[in-house]
């Protein structure tokens, strides 16, 4: 039998995969039942205890250079567009809200210790400081099946000097091209990753993570990536990469 804590863990990592605030608000409205979620308080609760929304770490802030902020308000501006009457109306590009953590038990301790826990991070928003390392926002076109990112790429990730390493651009086309699978499929794993690294990024500056579905077939996604200057012109990274659909159950061993 599924445990509650895993069972918990799904409908969580469902609504995660599902890039809709209202996911999470419906996720906070299947804590009224009982049974599968008495180990685990209401996400609100457990992640914000001083506030009902969880921060959104994608949001503009003092660190973003004046080329990330344009082209975040080139994104936004897609994101809602104003009809020939003059009304506004929801637009073919939705930004990503980006939280720094998942899950904190109330109790347990089945699956991991009490401190990792409560201490557990996105590897991708684990730097308190702004601007230090991954800065990054992600709008994604669910009708054309693409995505792209914002990236500006801080301090402490350097590789090659004044350049940013390859297991930090790795990471963010992992996060990237993870982040549409999960939008376009539900709940995935990266299975294959394949990188060519075209010429270094360097430090501090802003570049596209553009990703696209090429196919799916049964539980395989198939996605492209490419790395560029915001003015599309420089090509940095392209990537390949199969997500392989699973029961979240897989990772809790149930
Ligand atoms: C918004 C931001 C959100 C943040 C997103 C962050 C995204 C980050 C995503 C990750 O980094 S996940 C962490 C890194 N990945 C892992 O740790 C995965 C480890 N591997 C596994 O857990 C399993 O191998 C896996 C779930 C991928 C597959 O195991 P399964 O037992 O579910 O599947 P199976 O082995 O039966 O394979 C299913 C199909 O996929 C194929 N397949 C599996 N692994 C493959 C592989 N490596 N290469 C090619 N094909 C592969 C396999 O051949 C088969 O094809 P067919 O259906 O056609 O027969």
């Amino acid at each position: 039998m599924m445990r509650p804590v895993a069972k918990g863990l799904i409908s969580i990592i469902r609504a995660f995969s599902n890039p809709n605030v209202a996911g999470i608000l419906r996720l906070q409205t299947q804590w009224n039942s009982p049974s599968a979620f008495q180990n685990i308080r209401p996400l609100s609760m457990s992640l914000w205890p001083f506030s009902a929304q969880p921060r959104d770490f994608s949001l503009p802030n003092a660190s973003w250079s004046p080329e990330m902020r344009r082209v975040y308000d080139h994104y936004i501006a897609l994101c809602e567009v104003e009809t020939i009457g003059g009304e506004k109306k929801t637009g073919p590009w939705r930004k990503l809200p980006s939280y720094n953590r998942t899950l904190k038990y109330a109790k347990g301790g089945t699956y991991l210790s009490k401190m990792i826990q409560s201490k557990a991070r996105l590897f991708t928003r684990s730097i308190k400081e702004h601007g230090a390392a991954f800065e990054y926002v992600i709008f994604v076109n669910k009708q054309e099946k693409r995505c792209v990112c914002v990236f500006q790429a801080g301090r402490l990730l350097e590789g090659p000097p004044g350049h940013v390493h390859g297991g930090a651009i790795a990471t963010m086309i992992d996060t990237v091209m993870g982040g549409l699978a999960a939008c376009l499929s539900g709940p995935i794993m990266t299975a294959n990753l394949n990188i060519s690294y075209r010429s270094p990024i360097t430090l501090g500056s802003v570049v596209l993570i553009h990703s696209a579905l090429d196919h799916v077939e049964g539980r395989k996604t198939f996605l492209t990536c490419r790395v560029t200057s915001t003015d599309e012109t420089k090509l940095h990274t392209e990537a390949t990469a199969l997500f392989v659909s699973i029961n979240v159950g897989h990772l809790f061993g149930t």
